[in-house]
């Protein structure tokens, strides 16, 4: 997030000063905006840096312990620079939060800086390698040219100047990297789906009579329903990270010429889609573990790490429940543009013919499906605009309406989310695929039919509120995607292969590509400790007295 933010934040001089020290590694900085006391609420961080303009420095002070910095990755033994957000004051006047470089230690020494008070946060879920710290201020001072300078300007008297086109242009490096978590929520649920998928076509368990041999777990129905939604999500997350890349770089080249039109919904779809992406990732990458029994709780399986490592993302770079509230922002803001009769922006553009009062008629087509996501957003988007009026008409201010619907804002915003996903999955698998072969064609369709049964099969209930889909057609349904898991089968290996993953980078012993998943098993069990020598001495010092009753 440092040199990011360099690019995004500081002046084209500034740049020509600081980048090249930072990707020469000369300098090792951190992000350090999350303090003790806040991390959602931006406008509410407490650091202060204040201008002097006698000394043109900029005094930097943590006022209370809540303004600590905290979380900041690599903050408390290895960067020697912070990028640090704080509140902004010149001439008396606080102009909001703003982005400063800060150096934190002696570029020979290492030592911490006179006035700076540096540590580590403690033991996390994961995230272990990463030294996480704390970070305050005594009134220390930086150069006045230590202010990133792109967005806003405070001159040598102490003038405060606006120069950013957007009000947010200073939130630019969190969109950034929330677009890239979107890819590594598939990277990381495709590791952890390679490793279940391979290990349950090695284990096997139970025989269904009594002669026969013990089946492969994967043959079984409930282990492909756990573990087939999770390939199609991969590949789902995959797709609309790519596309979310490119919205991303379209934006900011619009940016660059001035227009930030379309700003507000690269940020609705980059929050929705983080929120959503990292959420599923996390939550089928421990459906992986569930599907792998004992062996999946190891260590040595690879599969807790991926967990506790990606559950983080949940949280960091924008909590889930947050970032759906940003996009449901932008979703009333569209409701009221279809009211007025105005065009919408692509991503939203659906919802131009969607309140028409009436069920959408079910068709279970992947078209049909998608459609009628589409149909659900715009059905929970209007009744949460109508609960928004009816709290207002009843004299409550906007903020309290506001709140008092969240629950269904976020659900409004889920529902979108999941309705942009599934239509640019479908669409980029088709565009992807007009000159495969007949039988990859098949393969990723057969997937992408996966995701959309599967969430069809999960909100049926906001199908039938929504749309025309009767008792029958949820039958017929479930019957057709448990049929298409068994089409896929044959295959399931052959499609985590496909992700192309080496034994290093999955570091798992159920999910290695030789399969000898027990021996390997056996061979991480020696690395143990504990098994150093044959009786360990705490039988001598607590077990043996405990025995004959000593302790
Ligand atoms: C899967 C494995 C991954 C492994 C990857 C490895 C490494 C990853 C690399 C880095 C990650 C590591 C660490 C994470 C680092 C961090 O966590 S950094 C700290 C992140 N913190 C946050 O994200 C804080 C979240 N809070 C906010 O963004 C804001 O407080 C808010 C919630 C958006 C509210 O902001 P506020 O100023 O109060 O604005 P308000 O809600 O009033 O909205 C005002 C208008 O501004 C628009 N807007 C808000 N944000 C943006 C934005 N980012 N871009 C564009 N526009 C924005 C908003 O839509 C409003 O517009 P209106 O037109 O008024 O509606
Ligand atoms: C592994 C990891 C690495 C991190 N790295 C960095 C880093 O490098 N730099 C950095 O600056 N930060 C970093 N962070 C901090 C991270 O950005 C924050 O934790 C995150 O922004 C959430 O803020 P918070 O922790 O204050 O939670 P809070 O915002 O206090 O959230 C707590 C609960 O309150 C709810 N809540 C909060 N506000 C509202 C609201 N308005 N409406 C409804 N519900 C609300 C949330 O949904 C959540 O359920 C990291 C965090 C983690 C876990």
């Amino acid at each position: 997030m440092f040199v990011p933010t360099l690019m995004g934040q500081c002046t084209p001089e500034q740049q020509a000063y600081w980048l090249p020290r930072a990707l020469d590694m000369q300098i090792i900085g951190t992000y350090a905006q999350t303090e003790l006391g806040h991390g959602t609420f931006i406008r509410g961080l407490e650091t202060t840096a204040t201008y002097d303009p006698e000394t043109e420095t900029f005094v930097m002070n943590s006022p209370t312990l809540t303004s600590y910095k905290w979380w900041a990755g690599g903050l408390a033994k290895t960067v020697n620079y912070c990028i640090v957000v704080a509140q902004l004051y010149t001439k008396g006047v606080c102009h909001g939060t703003h982005p400063f470089i800060v150096q934190i230690r002696d570029e020979e020494t290492h030592m911490p800086r006179p006035g700076v008070k540096v540590g580590d946060i403690g033991p996390k879920l994961g995230f272990n390698t990463a030294d996480n710290g704390y970070l305050g201020f005594d009134n220390y001072r930086i150069p006045r040219d230590n202010m990133m300078m792109k967005n806003a300007q405070v001159l040598k008297d102490g003038t405060y100047v606006k120069v950013a086109r957007h009000g947010k242009a200073t939130y630019g490096t969190m969109v950034f990297v929330r677009v890239l978590l979107v890819n590594e929520a598939a990277f990381n649920l495709a590791k952890a789906c390679t490793i279940a998928v391979r290990y349950s076509a090695i284990r096997r368990q139970c025989s269904p009579d009594s002669e026969g041999s013990e089946l492969q777990v994967l043959d079984y129905s409930t282990q492909q329903h756990k573990l087939f939604i999770c390939i199609a999500t991969a590949h789902a997350l995959q797709l609309n990270s790519t596309w979310l890349w490119k919205t991303f770089s379209d934006t900011l080249a619009a940016i660059k010429q001035g227009n930030v039109d379309t700003l507000p919904e690269l940020h609705a779809l980059s929050s929705c889609l983080k929120a959503l992406s990292t959420a599923d990732a996390a939550s089928l990458i421990e459906q992986c573990r569930h599907a792998c029994g004992g062996h999946g709780y190891m260590m040595s399986s690879g599969l807790p790490y991926l967990y506790a490592f990606v559950t983080a993302t949940r949280t960091y770079e924008g909590d889930y429940t947050i970032l759906l509230l940003q996009t449901a922002r932008f979703l009333v803001k569209a409701y009221e543009q279809v009211e007025a009769g105005k065009p919408l922006t692509p991503t939203v553009s659906y919802l131009s013919q969607a309140f028409t009062g009436k069920k959408l008629p079910w068709d279970s087509s992947p078209d049909g499906i998608i459609r009628a996501f589409q149909a659900l957003a715009a059905g929970k988007l209007s009744s949460t605009v109508k609960s928004l009026r009816k709290r207002l008409e009843s004299g409550l201010s906007y903020e309290q309406a506001w709140e008092l619907s969240t629950i269904q804002l976020n659900g409004a915003a889920e529902a979108h989310c999941r309705a942009v996903m599934s239509q640019n999955y479908k669409s980029e698998i088709e565009r992807l695929t007009v000159n495969s072969s007949p039988n990859v064609k098949l393969v990723l369709q057969q997937l992408y039919k996966v995701y959309l049964y599967y969430w069809a099969l999960e909100r049926t209930g906001d199908l039938l509120l929504y749309t025309s889909i009767s008792e029958s057609d949820i039958f017929e349904l479930q019957l057709r995607y448990e049929g298409l898991l068994k089409e896929i089968r044959p295959n399931a290996v052959g499609i985590v292969d496909a992700f192309d993953l080496r034994d290093e980078v999955l570091h798992s012993a159920l999910g290695s590509y030789d399969g000898n998943v027990y021996e390997r098993l056996m061979a991480e069990a020696q690395k143990s400790p504990l098994n150093a020598e044959p009786v360990n001495q705490t039988f001598h010092t607590y077990l043996k007295p405990m025995m004959k009753g000593k302790l």
